[in-house]
């Protein structure tokens, strides 16, 4: 649905700064009803990947075909099937919930019966029944951003794009956004691409690709991705001084230990070997031990893993009991 084929884009350069080539020769192909999610360091170039799919920006090399349209020839053909959810609100916050709609509609001629229809199919998916006649501005942030997806849903797209949708929202409302995009994708068959740096959305979607330097360093599903890069891992929670059990930790054990949030994760080890390494830490360190446990590896495992870089400082958070 989506086809990506040897996409390049080179920011032109200046008197002081180098020409910088944001996506080099990327490649990549979301299939027709697919969730895929696309992550990687900053700097990646997935804002630049995402300009360029919502027609704000022409690349510099290299096809895309949505929906089997050519979107450097065809750009309004492929508008047509296209919703876009940006990171910055796209709403006007003084004006009351249905009041958005209707602009929104009337600028797609989506008029009179119709506007019922596509207005109550696109709330249909959100928790704004109750809420038409309130301001946006008075409104949580989580409800604020289901405003913003039914507004692109009341033109029934057949793809839709979302640059970070969730950025900003506490663990609760972001749930429940990609609970409301989840159910639309499966309902309606809508082929969904999002930007995301929370791991914690991308453990239910179908494929995620990690990106790094304009490149695509992988494209699987969660569990492929999982499985590629070991079986276990030993987790510890430091007494005290993280940054000095884990400097221990890799002198006399020579194994990267990565810091993550106020644990400890070491590298990850082949079925069966992570109950030894564990009771050998154990025995030398128990002093400097709160717990330790072994678990399989996460998707930001598998995104240090892949990229050699650390997960970016927001994207390491708790998550609340469910
Ligand atoms: N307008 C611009 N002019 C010059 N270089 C740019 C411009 N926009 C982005 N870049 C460069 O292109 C590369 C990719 O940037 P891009 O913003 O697409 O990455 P990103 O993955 O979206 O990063 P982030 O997660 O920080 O938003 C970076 O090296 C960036 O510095």
């Amino acid at each position: 649905m989506i086809q990506i084929n040897s996409l390049t884009h080179t920011y032109p350069g200046s008197r002081k700064q180098a020409p910088r080539t944001a996506l080099d020769n990327l490649s990549l192909s979301v299939r027709e009803g697919e969730f895929a999610i696309l992550s990687g360091p900053n700097g990646s170039g997935k804002s630049t990947l995402f300009r360029i799919l919502c027609g704000l920006a022409l690349p510099s090399s290299g096809a895309v075909c949505i929906g089997g349209i050519d979107l450097l020839t065809q750009p309004e053909k492929v508008r047509r099937i296209l919703g876009v959810v940006f990171q910055n609100p796209a709403v006007d916050k003084h004006l009351s919930v249905i009041e958005n709609l209707r602009i929104h509609a009337d600028l797609y001629g989506i008029k009179g019966g119709d506007f019922s229809r596509h207005c109550d199919e696109a709330l249909g998916w959100t928790d704004l029944a109750d809420r038409l006649d309130q301001r946006v501005e008075t409104l949580s942030g989580g409800l604020a951003r289901q405003v913003e997806l039914a507004k692109v849903l009341m033109t029934r797209p057949q793809v839709l794009l979302l640059d970070e949708p969730t950025t900003g929202l506490d663990p609760a409302s972001r749930r429940n956004f990609l609970a409301a995009l989840q159910k639309v994708q499966r309902d309606r068959g809508i082929t969904v691409l999002m930007t995301s740096h929370v791991f914690s959305e991308a453990e239910d979607v179908d494929r995620v690709a990690i990106m790094r330097d304009g490149k695509l360093l992988a494209f699987d599903s969660p569990q492929a991705l999982k499985a590629m890069i070991g079986t276990e891992m030993v987790v510890v929670q430091p007494m005290g001084d993280a940054e000095e059990l884990a400097a221990i930790l890799r002198a006399e054990l020579g194994l990267a230990v990565r810091r993550h949030g106020d644990e400890l994760r070491l590298e990850e080890t082949e079925n069966g070997e992570g109950l030894p390494m564990l009771e050998s830490i154990l025995e030398r360190w128990r002093d400097r031990i709160k717990s330790i446990s072994i678990k399989q590896p996460d998707l930001e495992d598998v995104f240090v893993h892949v990229t050699g870089r650390a997960v970016p400082e927001h994207a390491v958070h708790k998550e609340l009991p469910r």
